[in-house]
């Protein structure tokens, strides 16, 4: 019998989970699926999850949340052989979307009977888990703002955009990859991902693959804000790599001289580093849920 352990949420995406968890109780006993819970308290709970995993040792971890509930879990499966599951419920889901899991509630939770399980790669970033997308610049300000601020949801992080886009100064990076400098000069923001977009949809890596041994380095120079609009409407169209202000680079380590010291973040979260950030694949080192492969 497939034994799960459910991590719920009960903030995440402002949704009420306790109906949610009604289902699922009853979605496992009609799927012979023995259930386990934990029910996230913000506090503590990196230490409590790994507890909990190592005392039931489940086959699956399943996060009912947002991106913050998915890093959780996967940190805390995290070279244990457990796969990770999703039933997003936040206001991203950035990787959930990322990997063709469904965003509709019953038909995630029915992934948990008939699934097909895959291994993808993760990134190592100065010794922390990433299994998304991290960046430096724009976007990591953003974030930190954002997470320091008390409103949550697309709305928030939209308004603080704006606001610190008018007066945003592009920073100066330099970045060594397979032993090359292949960049040094500023840029807006640089993310480091082998998923493909954030949780918004702007496909930042339109091409990247989540399973292939590497991942890029997608750098979005100084652009006039007046080209601001053309950006925007490639990253939702998947056409970034026609813009003149974007480079990616395809690489399994690399090095960013981070010269000023910018705040980075990591699947969501805002995290300060020295200077140097490096970064190296974690091939095929997380196995998640999935539906079937189109035939
Ligand atoms: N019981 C709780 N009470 C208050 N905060 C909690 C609780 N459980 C978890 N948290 C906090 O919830 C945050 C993670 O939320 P999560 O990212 O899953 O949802 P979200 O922010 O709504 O969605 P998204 O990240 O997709 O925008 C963490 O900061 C964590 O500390």
């Amino acid at each position: 019998m497939t034994k799960i352990l459910f991590v719920i949420n009960p903030i995440s995406g402002d949704i009420d989970k306790d109906e949610l968890t009604e289902d699922i109780i009853a979605f496992c006993r009609q799927n012979d699926l023995q259930a386990d819970y934990y029910k996230t308290t913000g506090e503590e709970d990196d230490r409590k999850l790994k507890e909990k995993i190592a005392a039931i040792s489940p086959d699956i971890a399943c996060a009912v949340g947002g991106d913050g509930t998915v890093s959780l879990v996967a940190k805390a499966i995290n070279k244990t052989g457990v796969a990770l599951a999703i039933i997003p419920q936040g206001s991203g889901n950035g990787l959930s979307k990322d990997l063709g899991i469904p965003q509709n509630f019953d038909e995630a939770l029915h992934l948990l009977a008939e699934h097909h399980i895959m291994a993808i790669d993760t990134l190592d970033v100065n010794g922390q888990l990433s299994i998304h997308l991290c960046d430096v610049g724009f976007n990591a300000l953003v974030v930190e703002r954002f997470c320091s601020g008390d409103t949550r949801g697309p709305g928030a992080y939209a308004w603080i955009a704006m606001q610190e886009f008018m007066a945003y100064e592009p920073k100066k990076y330099t970045i060594i990859a397979e032993g090359k400098t292949i960049f040094d000069a500023e840029a807006f923001m640089i993310t480091v991902t082998n998923a493909k977009a954030f949780g918004s949809n702007a496909a930042i890596n339109p091409t990247g693959v989540i399973n292939d041994g590497s991942f890029e380095i997608c750098v979005l120079e100084p652009f006039p804000k007046s080209s601001s609009l053309g950006i925007l409407y490639r990253l939702y169209t998947d056409s970034i790599d026609s813009s003149v202000y974007t480079h990616r680079f395809s690489c399994s380590s690399a090095t960013i001289i981070n010269h000023s010291n910018e705040v980075c973040q990591i699947d969501g979260e805002p995290e300060h580093f020295d200077q140097e950030l490096k970064f190296t694949v974690q091939p095929k080192s997380l196995k998640v849920v999935l539906p079937h492969p189109a035939e």
